[in-house]
């Protein structure tokens, strides 16, 4: 593991344990703490692994933030007498080791008896049952349950197109998320195909065994295509989670960061960076509550009406935005400002654009892994401040929105996830923030509180009845 590519390549700061085998006749553990901390490691753990003699063999844990480079550290130990560097390990690659989910069986299967109910013979009789009445696939499957985690690896974060087996760590750990935070349960499945005609049949072909499709970190425009599809052709949710669920955790953070600066929705300018498959819904659902001065800026520059554009969903975003029609680089057109949301790519964002922007900045930097401008270079000037990521305080990232929502969806058998159902989360996820509670560090509720996916599921739940798209009302 010592050559570990992910070691030292920008991506976020680093815990690694290094295995040491110290000669305490030569060396004092001091010497190589005062190595470590010099070279740029902050020290957090130290297991003793064996002690004889004059040789100790320790793990150290340390973390090293993004501006380390790892082998600063790894040299400087190698530089010291007494000390062996026996192996280098990262504790994120540890983590994924074999992968971070599996299946486990509901019932034992101890005997014959046990065998002839879950399997062959008996098992036919429940087959039958569901044939004679397809919807028994929902109480006696785990199509109740269960959603697909669907992706085919062309834009996964902010990484662009992995491809589908790079892309599946991701994809486990939103079903993991599933699961801890919602109960739902939850299958990654990454596509070796981007065409498509071929999502769409295969997703279609396997929609039998879910209660729900997530779809993940698909490119635009090919994303929205996809997703209209698979609505109109399915009779259960099928929901694009970097548009929607994104859209319902900005509009949440958003009006409670309004709060904070005292303005509102149809007084501010926005402008949004990265008009992709988030960007596209972050502004729908804005444009959708009020909000009247959207300008979108893509590689290119800022989208005017009256360009033309090959991805149609650009000409289609160049006619309901842009009021002004402004025209230039992001530079040129967040001048004035009141709030940036970016959704493109880590470090675009400058300083000095920032300083650029109105009175009282709002700056939601949401590209992972790397944001658009990095909170501790603009914390002096910016009234608020949010990124994706879950090591900075104001996270807002969807895994707020798609665990409750399909808890929701799944609960009420609802037919779909409609705009209702959205805006119910969104207000419920603001919700979330209590007037007493809420400050610049605190626009939206951590993942971890407990409360978010339970208020979610009510609003949600209750939203798909009143609109008409649940097909039963839960318990409860
Ligand atoms: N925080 C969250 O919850 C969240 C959710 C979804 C997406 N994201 C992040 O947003 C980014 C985009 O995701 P997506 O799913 O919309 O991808 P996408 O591929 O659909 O869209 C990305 C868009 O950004 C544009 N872009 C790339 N580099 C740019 C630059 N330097 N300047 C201007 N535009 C640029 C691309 O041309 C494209 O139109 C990724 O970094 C992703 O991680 C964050
Ligand atoms: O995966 C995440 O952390 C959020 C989002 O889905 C993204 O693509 O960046
Ligand atoms: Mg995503």
């Amino acid at each position: 593991m010592e050559k570990n590519s992910s070691l030292g390549n920008g991506l976020g700061g680093k815990s690694i344990i290094l295995r040491l085998e110290m000669n305490t006749k030569e060396i004092k553990f001091g010497q190589v703490a005062s190595a470590i901390f010099e070279a740029g490691g902050d020290m957090v753990a130290i297991d003793v692994i064996q002690a004889s003699g004059d040789v100790t063999v320790r793990d150290i844990t340390i973390t090293v933030t993004d501006s380390v480079d790892v082998q600063n550290v790894t040299s400087r130990i190698r530089s010291l007498k007494g000390v062996r560097l026996v192996n280098v390990s990262d504790r994120t690659f540890l983590m994924h080791l074999g992968g971070k989910i599996e299946i486990q069986p509901k019932v034992p299967i101890h005997n014959r008896d046990d065998l002839s109910r879950v399997y062959t013979p008996d098992v036919a009789r429940v087959c039958a049952a569901i044939q004679e009445d397809p919807k028994k696939a929902y109480t006696l499957t785990i199509k109740r349950n269960t959603v697909a985690v669907i992706s085919d690896g062309s834009a996964v974060l902010g990484l662009g197109n992995i491809g589908p087996y790079a892309a599946m760590p991701v994809m486990e750990g939103k079903s993991m998320l599933f699961k801890e935070l919602a109960g739902v349960d939850s299958f990654p499945i990454c596509l070796d195909t981007q065409d498509t005609e071929e999502i769409i049949a295969c997703i279609k072909a396997l929609a039998p065994a879910f209660g729900g499709i997530n779809l993940e970190d698909i490119a635009s425009p090919r994303c929205f295509e996809i997703e209209a599809r698979l609505r109109d052709e399915l009779d259960i949710p099928v929901f694009h989670d970097d548009q929607h669920g994104t859209a319902v955790v900005l509009y949440a953070a958003l009006i409670n960061a309004l709060k904070i600066v005292g303005k509102s929705l149809d007084s501010i300018k926005v402008v949004v960076c990265g008009i992709g498959a988030a960007g596209v819904a972050c502004s729908k659902i804005l444009l959708a509550a009020g909000v009247k001065n959207i300008v979108g800026v893509d590689r290119e520059g800022a989208l005017v009406a009256g360009n033309s554009y090959a991805n149609s969903m650009w000409e289609w975003y160049a006619e309901h935005t842009n009021p002004e029609r402004l025209q230039g680089s992001l530079k040129d057109v967040i001048q004035g400002a009141d709030v940036f949301i970016g959704l493109s790519a880590g470090g675009i964002l400058s300083r000095e654009d920032v300083q650029s922007m109105a009175d009282q900045p709002i700056v939601f930097a949401m590209a992972n892994p790397v944001p658009e401008i990095k909170p501790e270079e603009v914390e002096d000037i910016v009234a608020v401040m949010a990124t994706g990521r879950s090591d900075y305080p104001n996270q807002i990232n969807n895994v707020l929105c798609f665990p409750g929502i399909f808890r929701a969806a799944l609960d009420c058998r609802a037919t779909t996830i409609n705009e209702e159902m959205k805006l119910a989360a969104a207000e419920a996820i603001a919700s979330a923030v209590s007037d007493e509670e809420r400050n610049p560090s605190y626009i939206i509720p951590s993942v971890f509180n407990q409360n978010v996916v339970k208020a979610i599921r009510e609003l949600v739940v209750k939203a798909a009845i009143d609109s008409g798209v649940a097909r039963k009302i839960p318990r409860e």
